[in-house]
């Protein structure tokens, strides 16, 4: 079933008994969902199954980080798992992102959407001067994504926050975007958030969105909330 809808679901959960209970009360027509470092370190690659057996799209998202090679063989594996979209650390360069996307013209077949992560949407420029980097988030995201598209990559993780300066530097480039908060929510760790109306205004073409759906007390209704929003 093909998802009508911006919406990506993370499955941030330590079992996939949770995890699964979550994706059961939700419509794989309306959402897709996430699988990150926490569920896939868990369960492995068999979560990954269990949710498109449901019908489910499956965003990966290992933020890979490494040398051209480890980074490139690794996206490789998630591609042959049949994941929609998977994703890599921008700030390990030009000659991995370039090798990441060699891997994927290479397969047969469908591929997955590989994706660039910028700056992460926890950090704001305080978080950044601690790493020696004196510099805007926002610059660092546009310098970053000006790499990503010279590499060839189809889209970035960023802030929505940044999505307009984005599609106006890189219109060609999909913007997924973690840091999404209902009006009214709490922040959490996030730094650079929007609300899901904001950001798909901004510019956003898919909202990443834990918390606020999958630890509501009724997520299928959170979810629901967030569609109307969007209208
Ligand atoms: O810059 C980034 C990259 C990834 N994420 C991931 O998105 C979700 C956000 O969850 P919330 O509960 O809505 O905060 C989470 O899985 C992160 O690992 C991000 O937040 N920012």
């Amino acid at each position: 079933m093909s998802c009508q809808t911006p919406i990506i679901v993370a499955l941030d959960f330590p079992t996939r008994d949770a995890a699964l209970a979550l994706a059961g009360r939700l419509d794989p027509s309306s959402c897709r969902v996430k699988v990150g470092k926490e569920l896939f370190t868990r369960c492995g690659p068999s979560i990954v199954e269990d949710l498109q057996a449901k019908d489910f799209e499956v965003f990966l998202d290992l933020k890979f980080h490494d040398i051209p090679n480890t980074t490139a063989m690794a996206v490789k594996a998630a591609a042959e798992l049949g994941v929609w979209m998977v994703n890599v650390h921008c700030s390990g360069g030009l000659r991995m992102m370039q090798a990441c996307r060699e891997v994927l013209e290479q397969l047969a077949g469908a591929r997955p959407l590989l994706i660039g992560v910028t700056v992460l949407t926890s950090m704001e420029q305080a978080d950044l001067a601690d790493l020696g980097l004196d510099i805007d988030p926002r610059q660092q995201v546009l310098r970053l994504a000006a790499l990503a598209e010279r590499a060839g990559l189809d889209g970035l993780v960023c802030s929505a926050q940044e999505a307009s300066a984005l599609k106006d530097q890189s219109p060609g480039l999909q913007l997924v975007t973690p840091g999404i908060r209902p009006a009214g929510s709490a922040a959490d760790d996030q730094r650079r958030i929007l609300t899901p109306g904001q950001a798909m205004a901004a510019g956003s073409d898919f909202l990443v969105i834990g918390r606020p759906i999958s630890q509501a007390a009724d997520p299928a209704g959170a979810l629901a909330q967030v569609l109307t929003e969007l209208g």
